[in-house]
């Protein structure tokens, strides 16, 4: 069983173990870009849907039942079906109103329009993915959620240009102030939505897989400015995609890993695995094993560009 494999970096392995099995909760987000937390409430009220509004982000909704992805509330844009764990990084990422964010592994969209909706729907927001069917999932959320401060690109993240955005290359500053790199992954934290999440999981494809989120995480930091922000997150615990991608990223470019607290509980990277050892400032990244808060698995660290 591939879960056996983290039993010595989790705190409780048999609550470890029975989270994995239980289904998700299913979590709606409102979307403020439409409407307000009390208004969309009302309308769940309305339609029956039983709810609990959580405590570490007011705009998230637990559900009693299934999504309501036929109801109104849903059509019109006011909820977005989100795992609740998933809300985390574009809160880490924090991007205020009039800022340019870049969203370089966008699809379908969840964080883009979380995103947008923290930027109260201004500044530039570039949703890139190099997945042109999932981009167009990504267009009708976006559309749905009433998003405007949209640029949606067709790139491959680890070679992104930034053609569009600079009048040259070699401008002083690359562009973006913040960037959230949502980094395709082996998905093993999703073992809850979706327990087949691992037949296919070899180490090869961790391997392959570290190579794509090492180039991806790289370029979102050249191209974010001085002081800026770059989060980076998964949905996997391992540690060969998280915290080894971030020792990798350190050595190559100017960033370093800053602190942060989240309104969840959580546990800190891991500094070794397998015999090989990190910086020790990947300690500072964070880790939610599904069984700390009832959610999925996730792992998020906040970067800052120092050069
Ligand atoms: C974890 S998913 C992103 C989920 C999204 N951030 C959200 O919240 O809805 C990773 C995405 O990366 C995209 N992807 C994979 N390789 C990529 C690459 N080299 N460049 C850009 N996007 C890539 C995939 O198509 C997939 O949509």
């Amino acid at each position: 069983m591939v879960l056996e494999r983290y039993d010595p970096l989790v705190d409780d392995v048999d609550a470890f173990r029975a989270a994995c099995e239980r289904p998700l909760p299913s979590v709606v987000r409102v979307n403020t870009v439409k409407t307000t937390v009390d208004r969309a409430m009302a309308a769940l009220d309305a339609d029956g849907h039983g709810y609990d509004r959580l405590d570490w982000l007011p705009e998230l909704l637990r559900l009693d039942s299934d999504s309501p992805g036929t109801s109104w509330p849903y059509f019109h844009g006011w909820l977005y079906g989100q795992e609740e764990v998933s809300a985390l990084p574009a809160l880490v990422c924090d991007p205020q109103p009039g800022e340019r964010v870049l969203d370089p592994c966008a699809a379908p969209g969840s964080k883009t329009t979380q995103l947008a909706a923290m930027m109260d729907d201004t500044g530039t927001l570039v949703a890139n993915d190099n997945n042109l069917g999932r981009l167009s999932a990504l267009r009708s959320n976006a559309e749905r959620c009433g998003v405007t401060n949209l640029v949606v690109t067709n790139q491959d993240a680890r070679n992104l240009s930034l053609k569009p955005f600079t009048a040259d290359e070699s401008d002083e500053q690359p562009p973006f102030d913040r960037a959230l790199v949502d980094v395709p992954c082996s998905c093993e934290g999703t073992v809850r939505k979706n327990p087949d999440a691992l037949d296919d999981w070899s180490v090869g494809h961790l391997e392959q897989i570290a190579g794509v989120q090492r180039d991806i995480l790289r370029r979102a930091v050249q191209t974010t400015r001085e002081g800026g922000t770059v989060v980076y997150s998964t949905c996997t615990f391992a540690p060969e995609e998280n915290e080894a991608v971030l020792d990798h990223v350190l050595r190559e470019e100017p960033v370093e890993l800053v602190e942060f607290d989240v309104p969840l509980e959580t546990r800190p990277g891991v500094t070794e695995w397998n015999g090989e050892a990190y910086a020790p400032s990947v300690e500072r990244a964070k880790r939610v094993w599904p069984h700390l808060n009832d959610t999925g698995g996730f792992f998020c660290a906040k970067l800052e560009v120092t050069a």
